[in-house]
């Protein structure tokens, strides 16, 4: 693990959501270190705001108050467009809901990151082929999303947030959909991944099949952080 500047740092994050009348509060004081070399797993009851606190440090959502760094750039204080170009180049995320493109293949669906950055086609779809192959579905590699299964589906989401090669990625319940098989191999894949000098993973899970795979578990209640847990992970690089 990195003895320099954590790769997230997040104190104090505050997050009410306000529909009319009604307050919900969600983050009440999140605080929250993530270091280069880690995986980190997020968990804890339904509703203690584990989605909150992903969607603010990937800058999807905006905390009320409190300090959010990553990368060492404070992330609440970038324009919506400076947060965007930041979050293509820095930031891999796997959605519960995956968010694939139906009309693309899952080469063309992986390819988009690279694509945007400018890679060229060709070689932005070999690089997507090589991560796909990585996560035992290069069979799959020319079908549209609504050819495939959950689970493959599920692993198309994972080489799209891999294939730039981003410094931090964040998934959502990145094994739900997975047998137990698929999600040890897709969990090995992340753990090597995080294991990548300077890169870090943060999954929210409530899949106690994968603590296994983490060096910290941080558990969060009622808005808060409450502790953390340091592991001695499998290691399953060779
Ligand atoms: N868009 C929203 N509008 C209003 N309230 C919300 C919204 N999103 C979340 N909440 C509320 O904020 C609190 C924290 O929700 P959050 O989704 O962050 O928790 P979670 O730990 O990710 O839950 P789960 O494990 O069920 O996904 C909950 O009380 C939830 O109902």
């Amino acid at each position: 693990m990195s003895s320099v500047s954590p790769l997230v740092s997040c104190r104090a994050i505050r997050k009410t959501y306000n529909h009319g009348e009604a307050q919900t509060p969600a983050l009440r004081g999140a605080d929250l270190d993530i270091h280069g070399g880690e995986l980190l797993i997020l968990a804890g009851p339904s509703g203690c705001g584990k989605t909150s606190l992903i969607s603010i440090i990937g800058g999807m959502l905006d905390a009320d108050s409190g300090d959010c760094k990553v990368l060492d750039k404070n992330i609440r204080t970038m324009s919506a467009q400076q947060r965007a170009r930041f979050r293509g180049q820095h930031i891999g995320f796997v959605f519960q809901s995956f968010n694939l493109l139906p009309a693309l293949t899952a080469v063309e669906n992986i390819s988009v990151p690279l694509l945007l950055q400018g890679v060229p086609r060709k070689a932005a779809e070999s690089q997507a082929r090589i991560v796909l192959e990585s996560l035992g579905l290069a069979s799959r590699a020319d079908h549209s999303p609504g050819r495939m299964s959950g689970g493959q589906q599920q692993r198309v989401a994972i080489a799209r947030a891999l294939v730039h090669e981003p410094r931090l990625i964040i998934c959502d319940e990145p094994t739900s959909s997975l047998d137990h098989d698929a999600g040890q191999t897709v969990m090995e894949t992340l753990r090597k991944v995080a294991r990548t000098a300077g890169r870090a993973l943060l999954v929210v899970t409530h899949d106690p099949r994968i603590f296994c795979f983490a060096d910290r578990i941080a558990r969060m209640d009622d808005g808060r952080v409450i502790s953390i847990e340091t592991h001695s992970p499998k290691n399953f690089l060779s």
